[in-house]
């Protein structure tokens, strides 16, 4: 099957990365010209986390245009950059199984409005970082998960011919709490990295931002108290440390004054507190740092 990746960014790289590991139909769908001669010219290359480098040859486009009914798509494109790809998928066969690995949960409504028949989100519990146009740095180890939210799953059978033990793929029932699961991860680690300007392991080696993140993590447990078994405070301590060396990706939006995925993450798990007649007070402040950080103001 043609595996198309929209998006040569963090994660569509290194997802990219592994896929070609197995699969030699593999292309990269990227949005600039000076990146298709990068990828072309130097070939995908990926720093293990053992330091060592994997270079595989992945095909590059600038557009989906005549995709075979066989091919399979996988969107990796930021939360805000999705208008842009939704009418494109709109274009394609409906036939054609669709998976998004956004963090957050804003998208899910939005892309099952979509016409394709197989649907599937994707939660990346591992950490990457791009270098430069065609490298990409594997930074914690973790799984990829998967919820097919409509349609069949034999598609997602591709992903089980991984044998590399640092993509592997595990399938989950629903989309819905899969995502807010990892949105709830996402919520302790992301918003302190971004305004501390701190890599993940720094919130459990500092003992000031350990207690803060403790006091976040207390905060959400309260509002959402079935999630405690699921999430003891030992787990959100384990994912700083398996992604220590990794810059979150609301930190990384920060450093490169791009829009943050505040809303979809941040502002989407407030709102549902909210529903709950939940105040959350500590997120809600770091929610309002992150707004007004993005909106000009320097730290
Ligand atoms: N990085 C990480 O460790 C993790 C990230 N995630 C989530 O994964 C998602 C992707 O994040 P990440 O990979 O870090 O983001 P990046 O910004 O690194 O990558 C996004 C890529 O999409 C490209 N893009 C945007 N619009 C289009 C378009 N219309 N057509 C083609 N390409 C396009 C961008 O191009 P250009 O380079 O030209 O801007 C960029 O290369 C986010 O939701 C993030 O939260 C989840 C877990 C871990
Ligand atoms: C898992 C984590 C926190 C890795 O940094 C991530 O999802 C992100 O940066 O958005």
């Amino acid at each position: 099957m043609d595996i198309h990746i929209i998006g040569a960014g963090s994660v569509g790289m290194l997802v990219a990365s592994f896929l070609a590991e197995f699969n030699d139909n593999v292309r990269l769908i990227v949005r600039r010209e000076s990146q298709a001669n990068q990828l072309l010219q130097h070939g995908l290359v990926r720093k293990n986390l053992d330091g060592t480098l994997l270079k595989s040859n992945v095909q590059v486009a600038m557009d989906l245009k005549g995709l075979p009914k066989h091919s399979f798509v996988i969107i990796a494109v930021k939360y805000g950059e999705l208008n842009d790809v939704y009418p494109i998928l709109r274009t394609i066969h409906e036939d054609i199984p669709l998976l998004f690995l956004q963090n957050g949960l804003a998208h899910l409504e939005e892309a099952i409005q979509l016409p394709q028949k197989t649907i599937a989100f994707g939660s990346c519990q591992f950490g990457a970082e791009r270098e430069n146009d065609y490298t990409i740095v594997h930074r914690g180890q973790g799984v990829l998960k998967i919820a097919i939210e409509r349609g069949v799953k034999t598609p997602f059978h591709l992903f089980l011919q991984s044998t590399n033990k640092q993509f592997q793929v595990t399938f989950e029932k629903s989309a819905e709490n899969m995502l807010f699961e990892k949105a709830l991860l996402n919520c302790f680690i992301n918003p302190l990295t971004a305004i501390l300007r701190v890599k993940n392991g720094m919130l459990i080696e500092n003992p000031h931002t350990h207690t803060m993140l403790k006091n976040l993590y207390n905060e959400l447990m309260s509002a959402f108290p079935e999630k405690k078994d699921q999430f003891p405070f030992e787990e959100v301590e384990k994912l700083c440390r398996k992604t220590a060396n990794n810059t979150s990706s609301m930190l990384g939006d920060i450093l490169q004054n791009r829009q943050t995925e505040i809303e979809t993450i941040v502002g989407a798990v407030i709102k549902k507190a909210a529903k709950r007649g939940e105040n959350l007070p500590i997120l809600n402040t770091l929610y309002h740092l992150i707004l007004a950080i993005e909106s000009g103001v320097k730290m």
